[in-house]
């Protein structure tokens, strides 16, 4: 995962590049994207020794061996790998089937976030799991996991991950920089102390900040690129990109499974005509549907140039801006004489179909398929031990009162991730609050998986649309918890129970019975299907929500981010309701 260039290979390549030693590997007749200068130079050749570019160049008479591979590229376009300088790949699936759906799409490296398998196992959890993406032939990054040192706790109240582990995080090659921070956190007094330490070593150590202002403006926007932060993923206008760049912020524009900005901010971007050496395409997260049908940061591209944006452009901001970014420039993000030779053939600069995909120097993909095995994953045994509840009855979902009338706390949903608190009277029958099904209100619990007793909160939810049944989710946003809703507690206890079967997963229960399941046993978030069956698994429950009644856009997005204390209004954590805006807690009982 880390940079390195040996010895041996910097001296061939200097031989090679003079002609005095043959190639691995040449490609002939080719236009290459110079994303330096922003120059398509038509009718190159390279050459490529071990895994760097040796020489790009008008065709010379260079020397072959016996093992010289040969390409003749056909008069097509030659562009830099793409880079997702975003995402979640600790999500879902499991690396190895996520290298196989991603590389063929012409996306060689990846600098993914890494806090669910610190939320389920800590430092151990992280070094597993960058352990697993280190000899894949896709290149692979790790940033350090800020929102498990913020937001996860290993259920006896210490948290998943330390000051001091984040900061030995932080030493290794392969972690680039912290992940995300929320501008709530680092702005908001109470917040953890030891989160300025982190920081610090992060400068020191030369690591990226990477932020997360979703709607911080003006003062507060600037106050976190005042404390160090120096990227934000998180605008949705262009008027938010242009402020960002204008802090000296790399700007990161996503589209992807949790969030599609492409399309409102593309056009407006391009009319303001500004610098965009400091602004990047990111996924944020593709989750196998996603990953499946549209392809990776191929698609993002191809969609940027569709809504208007210069194809050099758009290259730019998915090749040597996030090479910048994240200090790897000298190595990745174009193609030139010295720089790792992660390459991709595509038709034209406005048709981003991968042909042929070059990792590492080899030829790892051809027309979407991948040419070579992804490592097969192997995790330890401790990482499918993840789920530490006992098992639950309907009773855990109970919210007794001793009133005869209860008005309680509810969150009401505005859009798949948006909320506001509602107020809501609702009936007491023996001493519990009851749902009655006719005003779209069902219950909502989190529940403590981490370690600790098993103990949670159960809440109320409004809008999800649900009219029967329970699903339930191992894999939830920042504090990584079980969380649950359902018009019926028996449903609720037999979701919460079949997860814990499966050491994890998604499950949608009705009347007693398990309608569709995702497993998701490794550190219980994530699957060990083949990309495809995963896939199918999602749609097949988001089809039986569909039927159950649900009504929102994408029903395991709302799920997930029900306990997402980044965004407003009202989140469910296992402790309790959460006031995001007001960074603090709050009872059921309004
Ligand atoms: N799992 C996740 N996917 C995308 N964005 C996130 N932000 C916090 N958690 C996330």
């Amino acid at each position: 995962m880390s940079m390195e260039l040996k010895a041996d290979l910097i001296k061939r390549l200097g031989r090679v590049c003079l002609g005095k030693e043959p190639a691995d590997l040449i490609i002939d007749n080719c236009d290459v994207l110079n994303v330096y200068t922003g120059e398509i130079l038509e009718n190159r050749q390279l050459l490529i020794a071990g895994d760097r570019i040796a020489y790009v160049g008008p065709k010379l008479d260079f020397p072959e061996g016996p093992d010289t591979g040969l390409i003749d590229a056909g008069g097509q376009l030659l562009i830099p790998g793409l880079i997702d300088g975003h995402i979640h790949m600790d999500s879902f699936l499991n690396p190895e089937e996520f290298v196989a759906l991603s590389l063929p799409r012409g996306t060689t490296t990846i600098i993914t976030e890494c806090y669910f398998p610190s939320n389920a196992m800590g430092i151990r959890g992280v070094t597993a799991f960058i352990g697993q993406l280190k000899n894949q032939p896709q290149r692979f990054f790790a940033t350090a996991p800020t929102i498990s040192y913020l937001c996860s706790d290993n259920g006896n109240g210490s948290p998943a991950i330390n000051e001091s582990e984040m900061i030995r995080l932080l030493q290794l090659p392969e972690i680039v920089g912290t992940g995300e921070i929320y501008w709530s956190n680092l702005l908001n007094t109470g917040s953890k102390e030891g989160l300025i330490n982190i920081i610090e070593a992060a400068v020191s150590l030369g690591k990226t900040l990477e932020g997360h202002g979703a709607g911080a403006k003006n003062q507060r926007l600037a106050a976190m690129a005042a404390q160090g932060i120096d990227s934000c993923h998180e605008p949705i206008t262009a008027e938010e990109v242009r402020e960002r760049l204008r802090l000296g912020l790399f700007a990161m524009i996503r589209e992807g499974s949790i969030r599609r900005e492409l399309e409102t901010v593309i056009g407006p971007l391009v009319e303001m005509g500004l610098a965009l050496r400091r602004a990047i395409l990111v996924s944020d997260g593709v989750w196998p549907v996603e990953l499946l049908r549209q392809g990776h940061m191929d698609y993002i591209v191809q969609k940027a140039v569709d809504l208007g944006l210069n194809p050099v452009t758009a290259i730019q901001m998915a090749t040597i801006n996030v090479a910048e970014h994240f200090h790897l420039e000298s190595h990745l993000g174009g193609i030139a004489p010295g720089k790792c030779a992660d390459m991709v053939i595509v038709p034209d600069i406005k048709t981003i179909k991968p042909g042929l995909v070059i990792c590492r120097g080899k030829v790892v993909a051809r027309d979407g398929k991948m040419l070579v095995n992804p490592v097969k994953t192997s995790f330890p045994a401790n990482a499918y031990q993840c789920i530490n509840i006992n098992p639950v009855e309907p009773d855990f979902f109970r919210v007794p009162v001793s009133s005869p009338a209860a008005r309680v706390r509810a969150i009401e949903l505005i859009s798949t991730i948006l909320n506001r608190e509602t107020i809501l009277d609702l009936p007491v029958v023996n001493g519990e609050i009851t749902i009655t099904g006719s005003d779209d209100v069902i219950k909502a619990a989190v529940i403590n998986r981490h370690g600790g007793n098993g103990g949670g909160c159960t809440g109320f939810i409004k809008g999800f649309g649900l009219k029967r049944g329970a699903l339930a989710s191992s894999y939830s946003f920042g504090e990584g918890n079980l969380v649950v809703i359902g018009a019926d507690d028996s449903d609720m206890a037999a979701a919460v129970n079949r997860i814990r079967r499966l050491r994890g997963g998604i499950v949608y229960c009705c009347r007693g019975r398990i309608m569709e399941e995702l497993p998701l046993p490794i550190f219980g978030y994530t699957s060990e299907m083949a990309g495809p069956e995963a896939a199918a698994s999602f749609t097949a429950l988001e089809k039986a929500l569909r039927e159950a009644g649900c009504r929102i856009d994408n029903p395991l997005l709302t799920l997930f981010t029900l306990t997402f204390t980044a965004i407003p209004s009202l989140r469910l954590l296992s402790g309790g309701y959460w006031l995001s805006r007001e960074n603090r807690t709050a009872d059921v009982l309004a």
